[in-house]
């Protein structure tokens, strides 16, 4: 392609709301545009990209067996009422009506979608395993999107969806599908995890998450530093279930005292002159539509989805602060296990908290505490659990070395679904002796888009992009110093037409520019090979440079074809 004519709007400067250097690099490069908070149009360079992911995608999909659909985008509101879920789900939905009033979603995800129509096809487990999958853009209407298209409002996933017979069927396309993701991920270049993850509100047994990992992920990674434990920390179990108390006073009665103007742990700590692992934390939440109070030890955390996983919820999130007052007749910051909270709801605690006493508790009054509180003698709770995130220097679970965190971002993930969905919607198929039976479903998700900005975290340094070769929008960056020096001008011509000759995609950078714009250019968009034809050209003497190496050499054409064919040998 000659950039002259090309669509390829760079940026010298850095765009101020962008905050991550793939946001920042996606823009200056010229990969991609926002049209909205959230909305991005991909633009020549980013959509060659995305092909080249698409290709790698559909190529390890179709290995597994599954095949390629495209299902609506637009999904009629009785699907999702079918499963509950368009109650479920908030304005993270994008909802719209036709022009008939009817009400529609624009697909965030399709089980609904999948399950609707396998249900009306299949009838018989002769006709099980069933494997299929799509690559199309989704909607989530994220409150704060950011990062550019790490958390944007529209993007494009391949999700892939399996009806079995059996459990052992599922298992098989399960790990037919991981080996696939570790493929995918691997020929795109990217350094990742699969870690153990949560099935979330999806629902479902197993499954995974695969990470790459990078310090602005949003997810953190639990991991063992001797073995292979690797675990979202929503899901990393704590297996410490006895814990060394500071006990002070453990016998004397409860007392409430005036805590004015302490907001967190550490500074009611100071007030009081106790140590964080003395107050015991309260933490409001709703399940569903249970409200239920979960208590862990103060110098930890407590942890949302383990709260959740335990009341068997599909959605959690922090009692409102109006919930607080009038449900819970305490008051937001305040809440505690002893008196009138204790009663009505469900006090759930982690590990941590047994054996505990002379500790710090919320008074459900505002700025007031009460001290030496003792666990069992001052309130009781439902039970003591794995509640608490698991912290670095914990026991690996696998009960091999300790556990170090390390951030990652989420660029797929894979479930065994179970038949929630083939139960809700009716897709159900005949066994073999004739019983009527639900389904088994997986599905598994990979975040395509998400992957340009992934790839970037990983491959930039301070001129721009790095691509891998398997990535990369074109293979080689042509550009002649002088165009209009007869000399210069004819063996970029030349060079041009051969490079393409021989199968290469070339961006060719005729433009009359002076060179320094071309060379920053260059190294913005980071192109694996870049070929320049300057002041030697009537010697047929060029100069050549690997991006990632930044290896430069003048070299004759007449070398050129082995010089190439040696780089993309080994690149491959
Ligand atoms: O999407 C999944 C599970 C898998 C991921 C891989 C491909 C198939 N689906 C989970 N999830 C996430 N966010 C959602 C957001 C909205 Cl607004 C929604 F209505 C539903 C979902 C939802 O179900
Ligand atoms: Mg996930």
């Amino acid at each position: 392609m000659r950039q002259q004519h090309s669509f390829l709007p760079t940026l010298r400067d850095v765009p101020a709301d962008a905050e991550v250097i793939s946001h920042q690099l996606m823009l200056r490069a010229g990969l991609m545009r926002q049209i909205a908070s959230g909305l991005y149009s991909y633009l020549p360079l980013g959509q060659k990209v995305i092909r080249k992911v698409q290709e790698i995608v559909r190529d390890e999909m179709n290995k597994t067996g599954s095949e390629e659909v495209l299902l609506s985008t637009l999904h009629p509101a009785e699907l999702w009422h079918e499963t509950g879920r368009w109650d479920v789900y908030g304005p993270e939905l994008m909802r719209l009506k036709d022009r008939h009033e009817r009400a529609f979603a624009l697909g965030p995800t399709h089980e609904e979608v999948i399950t609707s129509l396998v249900r009306d096809e299949i009838k018989s487990y002769k006709k099980l395993p069933l494997s299929m999958y799509q690559i199309q853009t989704k909607f989530r209407d994220e409150r704060r999107p950011r990062f550019g298209v790490l958390r944007s409002r529209e993007f494009i996933m391949k999700d892939a969806y399996s009806f079995h017979a059996t459990d052992e069927s599922l298992d098989e396309m399960y790990q037919k599908m991981y080996s696939a993701y570790m493929n995918i991920f691997t020929r795109c270049g990217l350094n990742f995890r699969a870690v153990e993850a949560d099935s979330g509100a999806i629902g479902g047994t197993d499954t995974h998450e695969f990470m790459v990992l990078s310090e602005i992920g949003e997810d953190t990674i639990a991991f063992s530093n001797s073995s292979s434990y690797a675990a979202n920390i929503e899901k990393a179990e704590v297996t410490q279930t006895s814990y060394e108390q500071l006990v002070v006073d453990g016998d004397k009665e409860k007392q409430v005292v005036d805590t004015p103007n302490v907001r967190t742990v550490e500074e009611l700590a100071a007030f009081l002159a106790v140590e964080p692992n003395q107050i015991i934390k309260s933490v409001a939440f709703e399940v569903d539509s249970e409200i239920v109070v979960a208590l862990v030890r103060g110098d930890f955390e407590i942890n949302e989805t383990k709260v959740k996983v335990l009341l068997g919820g599909q959605t959690i999130e922090l009692l409102s602060p109006e919930s607080v007052v009038q449900d819970l007749k305490s008051v937001p910051g305040f809440v505690g296990p002893v008196g009138p909270v204790g009663l009505q709801v469900k006090i759930v605690a982690d590990n941590s908290v047994k054996g505990m006493a002379g500790a710090v508790v919320g008074a459900n009054e505002k700025d007031k505490h009460i001290q030496y509180v003792s666990p069992e003698r001052d309130f009781t709770v439902e039970g003591y659990y794995d509640l608490r995130n698991i912290v670095e220097g914990d026991p690996s679970p696998d009960g091999q070395g300790i556990i170090q965190f390390a951030e990652g971002i989420e660029v797929g993930h894979v479930f065994k679904l179970g038949t929630k969905y083939s139960e809700a919607m009716g897709a159900i198929f005949l066994d073999e002796n004739g019983k009527d039976k639900p389904m088994i479903m997986g599905c598994y998700g990979i975040g395509v888009t998400r992957i340009l900005a992934a790839v970037i975290e990983q491959n930039h340094d301070e001129k721009g992009i790095v691509w891998p070769v398997s990535l990369a929008p074109y293979d080689i960056h042509l550009i002649t110093v002088n165009p209009k020096d007869e000399q210069q001008q004819e063996l970029g011509e030349k060079l041009y037409q051969e490079l393409r000759n021989q199968r290469f995609d070339v961006l060719y950078d005729d433009r009359k520019e002076r060179p320094g714009v071309k060379f920053n250019d260059s190294d913005l968009m980071g192109l694996p090979v870049r070929i320049t034809v300057g002041k030697k050209a009537q010697e047929g003497i060029i100069e050549v440079k690997a991006r990632k190496s930044g290896d430069m050499e003048e070299i004759h054409v007449n070398e050129l074809e082995a010089y190439l064919q040696k780089f993309f040998d080994q690149a491959t």
